[in-house]
């Protein structure tokens, strides 16, 4: 099937999560379309998690008792009747969790896992967007990797480098980062910027936060949630002006 470029990438309508039986997104409607960059905003446990989550089906995997009612729909397709595999290799999604899971993997399992390839298999693609993460270091002498059983003796950054690149060079339709970028110092942030504005056409990014400031640069749209619910989505510079306003006093 052909999709229209014209058509949302992905639309939720009406969508309400439970957990637990409480409910912790509350009808949500929203229609994402191509070369979006999306800035979700909202303080702790307002719904980021869970609505990003949702658009790959995965609250259903990670925690028991979990019920939506409503749609989501990835190329105009129900993500519910999608294969996993299918839906999680164009809408990848990466969180700071993932960084604790590194220490248990190795990096040949790593990218045998994420990427299908070995270290020796790396593309001149892959290779340039390790050197823009200033990884190449790491991986230069080939042999070398078998030292890294594990990356638990990697740094933060260098780990949070690594899961940007499986992200990135997975070539995604979707990327969803989730507070992935918070805590990093300005440098690394500018770099990662640079890489992930470089990504061509035909994509949408997401990026979700309690760090609205750190992001306005490269999103040309809002999202604030607040106890599941959408209270507003728009341009940044509708945010600012309603900023000013207080508007968003009890965030
Ligand atoms: N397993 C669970 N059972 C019941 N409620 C849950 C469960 N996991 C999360 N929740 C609730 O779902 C709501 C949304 O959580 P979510 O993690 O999506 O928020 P968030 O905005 O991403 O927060 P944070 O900024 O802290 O990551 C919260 O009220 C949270 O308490």
């Amino acid at each position: 099937m052909i999709y229209e470029e014209d058509k949302p990438i992905i639309e939720v309508k009406d969508f309400s999560l439970y957990m637990n039986n409480i409910v912790v997104l509350k009808s949500i409607n929203l229609r994402l379309y191509n070369n979006e960059s999306v800035l979700i905003y909202g303080e702790r446990n307002s719904g980021k998690s869970a609505l990003l989550r949702a658009f790959v089906h995965l609250n259903e995997e990670l925690f028991s008792n979990v019920y939506g009612k409503g749609d989501i729909k990835y190329r105009g397709k129900d993500v519910r009747e999608q294969e996993k595999k299918y839906l999680r290799s164009n809408i990848t999604y990466t969180e700071p969790q993932y960084l604790q899971n590194l220490n248990f993997i190795s990096l040949k399992e790593l990218l045998k896992v994420s990427l299908g390839i070995s270290p020796h298999a790396l593309s001149y693609d892959h290779i340039s967007l390790l050197k823009k993460l200033d990884l190449m270091n790491k991986f230069v002498d080939l042999k070398s990797l078998k030292y890294y059983n594990d990356l638990s003796n990697w740094s933060s950054a260098d780990k949070l480098s690594l899961l940007i690149f499986i992200s990135l060079a997975r070539n995604p339709n979707i990327f969803m980062f989730d507070s992935i970028l918070d805590h990093i110092d300005d440098v690394l942030l500018k770099k990662i910027k640079d890489v992930i504005s470089d990504i061509n056409q035909n994509r949408v990014l997401i990026f979700a936060t309690r760090n609205l400031f750190r992001y306005l640069d490269i999103c040309n749209r809002i999202i604030v949630l607040k106890e599941g619910k959408i209270i507003f989505d728009s341009t940044p510079k509708e945010f600012i002006i309603n900023f000013k306003q207080d508007k968003f006093r009890n965030l």
